[in-house]
Order: structure tokens, then sequence, then C-alpha cells
């Protein structure tokens, strides 16, 4: 199952893309032998400053067709790390093909978007950085690809 990230804005070279690489190459690399990955990122940018509802146009757009649309949202559902691994080996055995994450940007998800999601995640109550989130993400991405692999990587 491919692992899609679409998200509003560009990260630039620091602290948080050096995370992000490190810890989507390392789910790639735990994840081949899951039928896990490749990860990819798809980063939109609204020159315009048309909003939410702008940035959603090019989000449906960045979506891979019949991806499974998963948006992070702190009114999402809390989730464990192993109960998250549970939900993404479901999705594979499930047979789909794509799943998509959604973070958006400044102003959230616009309304019709987040109501299409087929599912919702909570990094908590807090409102965090959109970057940060992303960051947040692909540790889990990888934590949960530890766990279903058996590595020691996530202590309970
Ligand atoms: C700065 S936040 C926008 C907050 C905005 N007030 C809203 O209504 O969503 C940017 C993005 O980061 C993600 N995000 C921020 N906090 C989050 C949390 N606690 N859980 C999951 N995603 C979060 C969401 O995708 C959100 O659209």
């Amino acid at each position: 199952m491919r692992v899609h990230l679409c998200a509003v804005g560009r990260l630039r070279a620091g602290p948080e893309r050096d995370l992000i690489d490190d810890y989507t190459t390392r789910f790639d690399r735990t994840g081949r032998a899951l039928a896990l990955g490749p990860f990819t990122e798809h980063e939109i940018e609204d020159r315009k400053g048309g909003g939410m509802e702008a940035e959603a146009t090019l989000l449906e757009r960045a979506l891979p067709s019949g991806a499974l649309l998963i948006t992070l949202d702190e009114r999402g559902k809390l989730l464990s790390s192993p109960e998250f691994a549970d939900h993404l080996a479901k999705w594979r055995d499930d047979g789909r093909q794509d799943v998509a994450f959604v973070i958006g940007g400044a102003d959230g998800i616009a309304p019709a978007l987040r109501a299409r999601a087929d599912f919702s995640i909570s990094f908590g109550k807090m409102v965090w950085p959109h970057m940060l989130v992303r960051v947040m993400l692909t540790e889990q991405l990888y934590r949960a690809a530890s766990i279903l692999s058996g590595a020691p990587y996530h202590r309970a």
C-alpha cells in the first residue's frame, strides 16, 4: 500500500525536513517487507491567498485517485501507536492501493474536504504547527511499521 502525504506549504531545508527525511527513509526500509510504502510527499501552495477553500481544491488535485483519505485534525480520533499500526495493516489487508494523509495550513482543512474523509486522526486537542504535525505523522508511520515488523523501536 503506497502512503502519501498531501500537505499545505513547502518545507525548506532545516530540522523538520531532516527529521521527516530520516523517518520516511526508515519507514520505507521497514515497510518494504510489510507491503507498506513507498512514502511520497505532495506539497501544495496557494500563492493567491485563497484560504482553506483554495487549498482544498489543490489538495484534492494532489490526492491519488481512489486513495483512502485520512485527515489530520485536532477533532479527529485519538489512537495509541499500536492502534494506528492496526489501522494501517487493516487498510493494507483490505486491498487499498493508496492511503493519503492530509494536513491543512494555518486555517485548517476546509469543512467539505474534512467531511469526505474516510478517517480522521487527532494528535491531541491542542493545535500543533502543521510542519510539526508532518514530523509527528512520519515518526508514527515509522513506529507503526516497526510495531508490525516486531522490531524493538516501540516500547509501550
Ligand atoms: C495550524 S493547524 C490549523 C488549525 C485550525 N484551527 C483547524 O481548525 O484545523 C494546521 C494543520 O495541522 C494539523 N493539526 C494541528 N493540530 C493537530 C492535532 N492536534 N491533531 C491532528 N492534526 C493537527 C491539521 O491538519 C491542521 O489543519
